[in-house]
């Protein structure tokens, strides 16, 4: 007989309380059956990544850390959107905001931080906010899009990251500090300096010793008035200016805390069967704010409950690099002079590369790097071993990296195998060997798959490369990157082999092409899914699964958990009849917001899961797949019907455009556009596939993206009549599905390949037809989601409120 599961509670579905539920699950996968509740609507993904996805190097979709399968896979109950409101350590219960119970015999609390928002008059106003979650991020693209001025206070490490980022978004951005030089938490007055000046030359402007006294405007920001009195105007204002544990629920249970949730080595608090790991936690007095030290107790925590035994935690040195592109800047342990120390300092203007080493006795215990950051890993490890460097110290300040990442006889060789070489995931060299020799990784993202290594926050992935240089030799050299960290193997590769084995399933692909990670990973899954089916558009069952949640639930997730509705609205044109109906499922479900869309659709906004299929049923319209990576919308002008100056009928090509290709699963999404004349109101220049009446036929335009990038199109070619611009539009769509990667887009698909490659390949009448007949094949055989969901009481189903018994 199986022995009886513990009750395991998570609250708080982030960085921390996560990776301690994996190394658990590694450990003792049967002892507990796990709940996690997460306040935030998502699933467990990669803060760290937020500036990433803000610089335009990452996409939201891409820092998901487990996707949904996951919890799926080792039987995990997650509430997403739930919040814990109070726990009775008593009865050994929590409660949720949403009115759920649940009972625990262990609970972990991981709550992180709260951002600090300063207290001066005005910081509720409107377009006032912090950079935590993908909340923020997604404001902070938004508000890009329609504003020009930002201020970012605080030139700490997430300030300056905020700040590129809205440089990348196209906004003017002013970072104001406090102090006369940024970032005085971990660097010194020399580099500090050297890292302005940089980030001037990328565009940021400063505003030094500036104290904050109030936020002006009415109800949104208009500026920020300082205590000298100046004055700054702004539309956005980012405060960055430091974090708190979030310790609230742990006060209100009888916990101990202080400025953190107070635990001991084990990550225990004060009362019995509760502990706390991340930034809530407070473990010797401190309260960690990078992730190395949050995993390190994750992984003590998950021993403590697997009843491993355990040294348990005994505290962290941390290190910390900014994540900026073109700015390399590292700075670990002591790094400010102190009675006893003596400082080493090397700097070279004309390279822009300053050192400095922090030495106490004969051991280094600081160390700031600016411009040559190639040493910091190795510097790092010597600070946390406390190494004996007596009569090395000159060697360790000019140059370790001079041949660090040398093939042969270098001293990447020469590191002891417990030298930590990815910080954030506390990696070391040993443990990457293995990976290569015995695990047979060779690829950086295979090891990343395999140990973590490089899976945060990137830095070290130049070490990770060095190493697989030294173990894997030419192997490593000849290996390209996957598609993802759970395979080797490229796009083209896939698709070929799926083709040439008729391979028919996602888990036969993974299997049959040997899948690093047998479950797959939020980015190969949905490849994997997509590419069947273009491949088999007969044969292949689609797996929802593998999609994301919004093409799961047919409408675009809100930032409160609420739905969005865009029935398809040809052309953007529309019947008093039809406004009426909308207008009347709207006032039923009360819908508290309808908007015009950019693309000339009404969308309704704020609507409940369970509303989705009722809505869908009274609307009575088709999906506009406002949320899923297919055709969106065709956006047109008036044309000729009612423009004087239009020469052909753009809505009538509009909407048989739209009516031929609604419902195409396509790789990235696809927005088409039709102007009347060549002043071309429809801006059918910024789409993916364009069409522009001119004197006696029409332009097609193709590869062109409005958004962060913005992208024209370029000219394929120039057709007369209606027909042709139905062939050639057929011929491109099917081309790019047949040859894209999934998740790119007809702009980066274009600039990769080259126009001329795409026109060769659609030149001949044949061809096109051919793949004409293919794209008609795949359309045939589409339905309208929300139909079919209307119609089938099992699918219907997914959408319930999930009705759960008082206590689980
Ligand atoms: C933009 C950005 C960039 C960063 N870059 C780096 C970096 O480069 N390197 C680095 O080391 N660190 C970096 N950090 C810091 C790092 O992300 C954090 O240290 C880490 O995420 C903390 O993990 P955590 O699990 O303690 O907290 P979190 O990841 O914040 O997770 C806590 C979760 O608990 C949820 N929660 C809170 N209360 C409740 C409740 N009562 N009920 C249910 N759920 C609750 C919250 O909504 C949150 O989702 C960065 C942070 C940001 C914001
Ligand atoms: N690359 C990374 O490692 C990275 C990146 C982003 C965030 N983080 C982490 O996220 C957390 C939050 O980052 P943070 O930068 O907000 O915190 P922080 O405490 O490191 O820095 C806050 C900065 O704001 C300044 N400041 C304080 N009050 C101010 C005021 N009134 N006006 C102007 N400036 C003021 C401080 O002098 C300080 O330099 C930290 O734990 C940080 O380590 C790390
Ligand atoms: S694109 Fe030409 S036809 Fe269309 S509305 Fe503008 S001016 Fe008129
Ligand atoms: S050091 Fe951040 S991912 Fe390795």
């Amino acid at each position: 007989m199986s022995a009886i599961r513990k009750k395991l509670i998570l609250v708080g579905n982030g960085m921390a309380g996560v990776r301690a539920i994996e190394h658990l699950l590694k450990l003792a996968p049967e002892a507990y059956d796990i709940t996690i509740f997460g306040s935030e609507p998502h699933p467990n993904y990669n803060r760290i990544m937020l500036s990433s996805v803000l610089a335009g190097g990452a996409s939201l979709d891409e820092i998901v850390i487990n996707d949904l399968e996951w919890y799926r896979s080792f039987n995990i109950q997650l509430y997403t959107g739930h919040t814990v409101t109070s726990i009775d350590p008593v009865e050994r219960k929590v409660h949720t905001d949403k009115g759920i119970t649940a009972s625990y015999d262990e609970l972990i609390l991981a709550t992180g931080s709260n951002p600090f928002m300063l207290p001066i008059p005005g910081a509720e106003k409107e377009g006032v906010i912090a950079f935590r979650d993908i909340k923020d991020t997604q404001i902070m693209q938004e508000v890009s899009q329609k504003y020009g001025k930002a201020l970012v206070i605080g030139g700490g490490l997430l300030g300056l990251e905020a700040a590129r980022g809205l440089l990348h978004l196209g906004m003017e951005v002013s970072v104001v500090h406090i102090h006369e030089y940024i970032m005085e938490r971990q660097l010194d007055e020399s580099a500090s300096v050297m890292l302005r000046k940089e980030l001037e030359a990328q565009g940021m402007k400063f505003l030094l010793k500036k104290q904050s006294e109030a936020v002006l405007g009415k109800k949104r920001v208009k500026g920020l008035l300082f205590a000298d009195g100046s004055i700054e105007d702004a539309d956005l204002i980012v405060m960055a200016v430091g974090i708190k544990p979030n310790v609230e629920l742990a006060r209100s249970s009888g916990i101990e805390v202080n400025r953190g949730i107070i635990v001991n080595d084990y990550m225990e608090s004060s009362l019995p069967g509760i502990y706390a790991v991340g930034e809530c936690a407070e473990h010797r007095g401190i309260a960690y704010g990078l992730v190395a030290p949050l995993y390190e107790q994750g992984a003590v925590l998950a021993k403590r409950l697997a009843g491993v035994p355990t040294e348990g935690y005994a505290g962290s040195v941390t290190s910390t690099k900014l994540k900026v592109s073109g700015v390399d800047v590292f700075s670990a342990g002591q790094f400010t002079e102190q009675p006893g120390t003596k400082a080493l300092r090397f700097q070279d203007e004309t390279d822009g590369v300053y050192k400095k080493l922090v030495i106490h006795g004969d051991k280094l215990i600081g160390a700031v790097l600016f411009g040559d950051t190639g040493d910091g890993a190795q510097l790092f490890s010597m600070i946390k071993k406390g190494e004996n460097i007596k009569g090395r110290e000159k060697e360790l300040l000019l140059g370790i990296s001079a041949d660090a990442l040398a093939p042969k006889g270098n001293r990447l060789e020469g590191m002891a195998d417990d030298e930590i070489i990815c910080g954030c995931n506390g990696v070391s060299k040993g443990a990457i060997a293995e990976a290569i020799t015995s695990g047979g990784c060779t690829s950086v993202g295979q090891i990343k798959a395999c140990t973590k290594a490089s899976a945060s926050c990137g830095g070290c992935k130049p070490l990770v490369e060095g190493l697989l240089q030294l173990y894997a030799g030419e192997a490593a050299v000849t290996v390209k990157e996957g598609i993802c960290g759970c395979t080797t193997l490229g796009r083209d590769e896939i698709v070929a082999e799926i083709k040439r084995m008729k391979l028919m399933t996602v888990k036969e692909v993974m299997n049959v092409l040997e899948w690093g990670n047998e479950e797959g990973c939020a980015k190969c899954r949905p490849s994997l899914n997509y590419y069947l089916g273009m491949l088999y558009p007969e044969e292949y069952i689609d797996e929802n699964e593998s999609r994301f949640t919004n093409e799961r639930y047919h409408a675009n997730i809100q930032k409160d958990g609420t739905y969005s509705v865009v029935p398809r609205i040809y052309g953007g044109v529309t019947s008093p009849a039809e406004l009426i109906k909308i207008a009347q499922v709207a006032v039923k479900f009360e819908v508290p917001l309808v908007k015009f869309t950019g693309g000339q659709r009404l969308d309704l906004l704020g609507v409940k899961k369970e509303d989705l299929p009722k809505m869908w049923e009274e609307l009575d319209m088709p999906s506009g797949h406002a949320y899923g990576k297919t055709l969106r919308t065709v956006k047109t002008c008036v044309g000729s019907t009612y423009c004087r100056f239009g020469t052909q009928d753009a809505l009538g090509m509009g909407i048989r455009l739209e009516q031929a290709f609604e419902r195409l699963n396509t790789p990235g999404k696809v927005k088409l556009a039709v102007s009347g004349c060549p002043r071309n109101c429809a801006e059918a220049t910024i789409k993916d596939f364009g069409v522009v009446a001119i004197d006696g036929g029409w332009e097609l335009h193709i590869g062109g993206n409005g958004g962060v990038h913005v992208r024209a199109t370029e000219l394929l070619c120039v057709v007369k009549t209606d027909d042709e611009v139905m062939e050639w539009a057929s011929a491109f769509l099917q081309y790019y599905r047949e040859n894209a990667g999934w998740n790119e887009r007809t702009a980066q698909w274009v600039e990769r390949v080259g126009l001329d490659s795409i026109k060769q390949a659609l030149e001949s009448r044949e061809a096109r037809l051919a793949l004409q007949e293919r794209i008609q094949k795949t359309l045939s055989l589409t339905t309208d989601p929300w139909k079919q969901i209307v119609n089938t009481p099992e699918l219907r189903k997914n959408f319930e409120p999930i009705s759960l018994p008082e206590t689980v």
